[in-house]
Parts: C-alpha cells; sequence; structure tokens
C-alpha cells in the first residue's frame, strides 16, 4: 500500500515520515494553515531520501506559478487540486515531474486521463479531514491512485476496504490540531495502513 502523508511544514515530522516508511510526503505551497514558502519547503525536501517522493501540493494557481514554486522548493511532483483542465498538465509536462491530479468523486476519474501520473480522489474540500463515501469510488479509477479526505489511523483499513485504493493519502488524521502534525499519529498511521 502506497502511503503519502501531507502537509508537512516541521523537520521532525518530516524525519518520522521517512523513517516510518512512507513513500510521499506532501509539502503545500498554495493558500492553507499548511502552507510553507517555497524556500521552507526546499528545506524540507533536502532530508528526505531519493526513494521518498517530495510533493509540492498547489490549488488553482496558473501553471507559471506551480513550475516556478515547484523549482524553488525542489519538489519531485506536483500536485494540482482545483479542477484545473488537461492544458495546465501538459504545460508541466516538461518539467519531468511526477504530476499528481487531485479531485473530487465526481470527476473523471480515469487514471491518466489529463495525462498525470498520478490520480488523488479526495474529499470535496482538500485538507479538511472530512470522511465521504469512499466505496462510491469502488473499481472507477483503476490503476495508480490514492485514497484520500478523512482518513485516520483509526478507519484506513475500513477505507481501503470500502474503496480498494492503489494507495492512500493523509493530513488532518495525523495531527492533534489544525495544521499541527503528530509524530505518534504519523507512526500509527502508517502502521495502520500496511497491517
Ligand atoms: O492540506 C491543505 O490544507 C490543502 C489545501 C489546499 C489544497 C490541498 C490541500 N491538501 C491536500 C492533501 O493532499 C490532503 O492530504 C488531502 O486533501 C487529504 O486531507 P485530509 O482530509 O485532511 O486528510
Amino acid at each position: 500500500m502506497y502511503v503519502k502523508i501531507c502537509g508537512l511544514s516541521e523537520e521532525e515530522h518530516v524525519r518520522t515520515a521517512v523513517e516510518a516508511g512512507a513513500d510521499a510526503i506532501g509539502l503545500v505551497l498554495t493558500h492553507s494553515p499548511r502552507r510553507v514558502t517555497p524556500e521552507r519547503a526546499a528545506e524540507l525536501a533536502a532530508l528526505v531520501p531519493p526513494h521518498v517522493l517530495t510533493v509540492g501540493v498547489f490549488k488553482g494557481e496558473d501553471p507559471d506559478t506551480v513550475r516556478a514554486a515547484a523549482l524553488a522548493a525542489g519538489v519531485r511532483a506536483i500536485q494540482l487540486h482545483g479542477n484545473h483542465p488537461h492544458s495546465d498538465f501538459t504545460a508541466l509536462k516538461d518539467l519531468g515531474l511526477t504530476l499528481v491530479r487531485a479531485v473530487a468523486a465526481d470527476a473523471d476519474l480515469r487514471c491518466g486521463a489529463y495525462d498525470e501520473d498520478l490520480l488523488l480522489v479526495d474529499a470535496p474540500r482538500a485538507g479538511a479531514g472530512e470522511p465521504w463515501d469512499w466505496s462510491a469510488v469502488r473499481g472507477r479509477p483503476t490503476g495508480r491512485w490514492l485514497l484520500a479526505g478523512g482518513l485516520t489511523p483509526g478507519n484506513v483499513r475500513a477505507a481501503v476496504a470500502a474503496a480498494a485504493p492503489w494507495g492512500v493519502d493523509v493530513s488532518s488524521g495525523v495531527e492533534v490540531a489544525r495544521g499541527v502534525k503528530d509524530s505518534a499519529l504519523i507512526r500509527a498511521f502508517l502502521t495502520a495502513a500496511r497491517p
């Protein structure tokens, strides 16, 4: 089970996620209580070994803004929320970074439909920690797709059983307060996701 821990902003939590076996970490470069500057993201990304994917998270910015921030941050992947058109993915393709298309369940769920490398199927409000009917997408995306939205160490097994995703993504569920991550919860989530 591929696991991405999103919205990290502290060295301690980056190190914990890597040591506990996360496949990817997310650094939020858009409006959010978890937002980090590209410069701060670069410091955090420098702590991450090559086998762990560093993902810059964006919502609604134009491709030139995304490009500049992703390059300054030195991330290896770009995650676009906010109903970006196919042309935005095409415009970023030459960077050679992994492209992640983040959508809600009512969007086009064909993996790769916008030439993305990974699909992330999320709650309608990204990063809000809101569970939704994960079973509604079972069998619809096929391939490399991540389930997100309201996952926690306590419900991730049920979510995986309901939706049968290729991987999972969490942010609020490993926090003790909005935007405040917790190392014990990060470890618990990774253990629960891969029993
Ligand atoms: O985390 C945010 O605040 C955020 C803001 C704007 C766009 C995306 C954002 N997060 C994206 C993520 O990948 C989250 O991990 C995903 O939406 C799941 O969040 P949660 O329900 O809090 O686990």
